[in-house]
């Protein structure tokens, strides 16, 4: 013990000679962890700077898609394509003919250059290409949609905003698709495709015309979730002509004169913010006059409203707390990023309304062609579907809308081909914001790199007999393209996914159960030309059908 506190009192002279050295050691110690890290640090940036060499060196030195390098930067070559990009719609073969042809030219490579209104613009029909633009946050990519849908949706259109605005506001706006809305939705859409084809459609002579059946539905149906019926019919009514003049109005000149389609289409605009504006101020006005209680307990029954009964709440509650900790109002609530303004609720509510009705109307109008032309599987499918609806009348006391559509494989199988042989939006933009590599090609800056959708959809090593109507494909979910990622793209992938996919599916199937099990039909004109300057493509015809009771 004596010892052990002796070398613990070591002599002065001893001790001051040891701390010098351990001060010394400790300055070494720290100037060789600082040296390495310095170095270590260099080597990175080293690294990464030659990665990133390499990786423009790569880029550089990879060929630009084809067509040859020559014509491709003659200034004539932008005006001869775009002059064929818009002769094949004016030809009734719609915009995507004029992209088939090139695959065609320029084929078997899965990517082709052109030039459209001055812009460089590249098709890519490559899975894995998809992967790396539609994935998760894809750097280096942004979406990119022409200006006059920008203009008409709005800046704050969940379609066209940036990446970096995009995250808060579909933030704010995917909880409202929940399990409640979709119910809701399917038990709206099932009662007016009840009436319509037990009422509307029995009561009509001679042909029918599916298109203006299905954009009727699905306004209705879109319209009672995003806003309720507090409109009148006749507001409604108005309201449902504004938004066909703004859709058609998308890929119309940008030209400002009366009497152009595209003026049309701003003026429409102009008139549906201003009755989305005037509902927005009657429900505020309501809501404020609420008790917290009362307000607290209420739960949106439309979109509209869960949006502003939301941002109610959560300003009461970001005063409630200033009011107890006045510095938090330095601090940024995650939560912020879901108060939308009256501006974002604007232009998103009319996003929606257009993203949802011409999508599905043009799906179900493809789906009931594609079945007018397979009469076989037209008689297989309704044997299928008249026996599922006696067991539901069987069964009626229990009757639960979305279990009974969860019962229809067959009816599944075939909404699912349907819209891989529509592929109703057939490709989607990106713009790329800095030089880089696609599919094996060198890419500049400012290119607009399109993943061809329908292509893939039609590709013979993905798809078996890909033009052939075919739903057995999808049988079990063991279809190719659940082997292969990225092959199915109907709704797009990754962070811009459609949000209203699994609304979208519920309506085709509850139209095409009622459509099978009341009626037989055949088409009134096989006319295939396709509508004019139409955003997604659809039968000129609208695709009128004679029904025939079962
Ligand atoms: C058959 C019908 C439909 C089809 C084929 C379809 C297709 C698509 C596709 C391909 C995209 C992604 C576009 C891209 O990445 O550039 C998309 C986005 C979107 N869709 Fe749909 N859609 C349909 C129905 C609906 C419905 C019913 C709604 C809502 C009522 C809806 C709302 C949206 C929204 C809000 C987006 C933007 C999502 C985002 O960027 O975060 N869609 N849709």
């Amino acid at each position: 013990m004596d010892d052990m506190h002796r070398q613990l009192q070591a002599p002065p002279a001893c001790q001051s000679h040891s701390s010098s050295s351990s001060i010394f050691f400790f300055f070494f110690l720290a100037a060789v962890i600082i040296y390495c890290v310095v170095i270590i640090r260099r080597l990175i940036k080293f690294q990464g700077r030659r990665r990133v060499k390499n990786d423009h060196a790569a880029a550089a030195a990879a060929p630009p898609p084809p067509p040859p390098p020559r014509r491709g930067s003659r200034w004539w070559w932008s005006v001869v394509e775009t002059l064929a990009f818009l002769s094949a719609n004016s030809s009734g073969r719609g915009f995507y003919h004029f992209v088939e042809a090139r695959h065609r030219r320029y084929g078997p490579g899965p990517c082709f250059r052109t030039s459209l209104l001055g812009a460089t613009h590249v098709f890519v029909s490559s899975a894995d290409a998809a992967r790396s633009l539609l994935g998760a946050e894809p750097a280096g990519f942004s979406k990119r949609y022409v200006r006059t849908v920008a203009e008409l949706l709005g800046e704050h259109s969940l379609l066209c905003a940036s990446h970096a605005t995009h995250r808060a506001l579909r933030r704010a706006v995917a909880p409202l698709f929940n399990a409640q809305a979709t119910a809701s939705l399917a038990a709206t859409f099932d009662g007016l495709t009840r009436r319509l084809m037990k009422r509307d459609w029995s009561s009509s002579t001679g042909a029918v015309v599916v298109l203006d059946a299905a954009l009727d539905l699905t306004f209705e149906a879109i319209c009672d979730m995003l806003i309720g019926r507090t409109l009148r019919p006749d507001a409604r009514r108005r309201l449902q002509s504004d938004v066909l003049a703004v859709t058609r109005a998308m890929l119309a000149f940008p030209l400002r004169l009366p009497g152009t389609r595209f003026h049309a289409g701003l003026r429409a605009r102009k008139r549906i913010m201003d009755v989305l504006r005037q509902e927005i101020g009657s429900r505020q006005r309501q809501i404020m006059d609420m008790e917290e209680e009362e307000e607290e307990q209420q739960h949106g029954d439309d979109f509209l409203q869960s949006l502003l009964l939301l941002r109610s709440r959560r300003r009461r509650r970001s005063q409630q707390q200033q009011h107890l900790l006045p510095s938090s109002s330095a601090h940024h609530n995650d939560d912020d990023d879901l108060f939308l303004t009256d501006d974002q609720i604007l232009d998103n509510i009319l996003t929606l309304i257009i993203a949802g009705q011409v999508t599905t109307a043009s799906a179900i109008t493809w789906m009931v062609k594609y079945l007018a032309d397979n009469k076989v599987f037209q008689e297989t499918l309704r044997s299928v579907q008249l026996e599922l609806k006696q067991q539901q009348q069987q069964e009626e006391a229990d009757h639960d809308l979305l279990q009974h559509l969860n019962s229809m494989e067959l009816a599944y199988m075939t909404v699912k081909e349907s819209l891989r042989m529509a592929s109703i939006v057939s490709w989607f933009p990106r713009v790329a914001l800095e030089d880089c590599q696609v599919a094996g090609f060198h890419i500049h800056k400012g290119w607009i790199v399109n993943i061809d959708a329908r292509a893939l959809h039609y590709d013979a090593t993905l798809y078996h007999n890909p033009t052939m109507f075919d739903p057995s494909r999808f049988k079990g979910g063991h279809s190719m393209h659940t082997k292969q990622p990225y092959s199915f793209l109907v709704f797009g992938a990754g962070g811009r996914t459609c949000l209203g996919m699994n609304l979208a599916k519920i309506m085709m199937l509850i139209f095409l159960h009622h459509l099978v099990t009341t009626w037989r039909w055949e088409m009134a004109d096989d006319d295939p030309s396709l509508e004019k300057w139409a955003m997604f493509p659809r039968l000129r015809n609208g695709c009128p059908i004679h029904l025939a009771r079962i």
